[in-house]
């Protein structure tokens, strides 16, 4: 009897050929909605590999469920929506998708940084809306990126490629994580430096930690206070990882200058959050690492870590 596949998502066929001709495989078929929990408790049943999305709890009430599930592949690279403990209970394996996206992610943070400091979405507003009547000293003027000093905290896979980029504008790079990469400060001439300093002396503080106990709610009123009143604070790791109340009064109050944010607490965001009334937030709908191109190779990347798994080999990209 061939091995039972479930994937929470509509995914090309393209990509599912290779399951297919090996396993038996069923799917959410909606591409743009999530499968509602009471369903996915019913589809784990006797499945022994899932392809999640991050819109997915997978908790002990999936585990329990899935009796002879032997390993979650993570269409992304965050996996705070997998409960590892249960995981480990249960003895599956989880695997995630890193490194593939890490220069579509990068692109996409760069952009969203250029894009607040510059203002690019109030220009193509004003002209939309036909506003555009003269040119004027000061319409839209901006914040420079070019030579600024920018902070980041979480230099990992993503982190690096956004300091490559920094580098490319002749930036003074800051970085904080829990431990130090001396390569990454030898290839990039970034800075190690603690939280406070980083907080206190970057122009672009940029967020690209992992969700977990340690970073939830890290960017607080506090974390705020200790910037400066110019700062524009870039978020593209998880919503969670900002108090989003404190961030509104910072932002309300002119603490700090403006924030680029793809990610949210609740997501999709309401569409009355009160961060979406403010002039100097601009938001994206979590699509760091959409391209075309990065998709299809985290899809297969998810796809492969299955086989290997149901195989009984050792996956690619296990998470530790
Ligand atoms: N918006 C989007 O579409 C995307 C979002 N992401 C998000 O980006 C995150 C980062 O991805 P990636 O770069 O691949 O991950 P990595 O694991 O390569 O890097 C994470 C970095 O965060 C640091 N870190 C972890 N915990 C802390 C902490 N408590 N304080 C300070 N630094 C910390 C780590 O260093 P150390 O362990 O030394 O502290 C590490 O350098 C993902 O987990 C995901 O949530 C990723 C892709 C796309
Ligand atoms: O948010 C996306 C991810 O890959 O993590």
């Amino acid at each position: 009897m061939k091995k039972k596949i479930y994937v929470t998502r509509q995914l090309p066929e393209s990509v599912l050929s290779k399951l297919r001709d090996q396993f038996e495989v069923d799917m959410w078929t909606k591409e743009d909605q999530p499968i509602p929990k009471d369903i996915l408790l019913e589809k784990v049943k006797g499945v022994h590999g899932l392809l999640t999305m991050l819109t997915e709890q997978i908790d002990s009430e999936v585990f329990g469920k899935a009796k002879n599930l032997e390993v979650v592949a993570n269409l992304a690279v965050g996996y705070d929506n997998i409960d590892l403990e249960a995981a480990k209970k249960y003895d599956v394996t989880v695997t995630n998708t890193p490194e593939v996206l890490n220069e579509t992610t990068a692109d996409l943070t760069f952009a969203l940084l250029l894009a607040t400091a510059r203002r690019i979405p109030e220009g193509v507003d004003y002209i939309k809306e036909n506003k555009w009547e003269t040119w004027s000293p000061l319409l839209l003027a901006g914040s420079d990126v070019h030579h600024k000093t920018i902070g980041i905290v979480g230099m990992g896979n993503i982190g690096e490629a956004v300091a490559k980029r920094a580098t490319g504008f002749e930036m003074n790079i800051l970085y904080y994580n829990r431990s130090r990469k001396e390569k990454a400060e030898d290839r990039l001439g970034a800075k190690y430096v603690s939280f406070d300093y980083l907080l206190n002396e970057s122009d672009f503080v940029v967020c690209m930690t992992p969700l977990t106990d340690e970073t939830k709610g890290m960017f607080d009123a506090e974390a705020f206070s200790k910037m400066k009143n110019s700062a524009i604070f870039i978020n593209t790791s998880r919503g969670g990882v900002v108090n989003e109340d404190d961030l509104y009064e910072s932002l309300k109050t002119k603490d700090i200058h403006a924030a680029g944010l793809d990610v949210f607490r609740d997501e999709p965001i309401h569409r009355n959050h009160p961060l979406l009334e403010l002039d100097n937030v601009m938001a994206l709908p979590h699509i760091g690492s959409s391209s075309v191109e990065t998709r299809i190779k985290m899809m297969e990347l998810a796809v492969d870590n299955i086989e290997r798994v149901l195989k009984g080999e050792k996956p690619k990209t296990p998470v530790k």
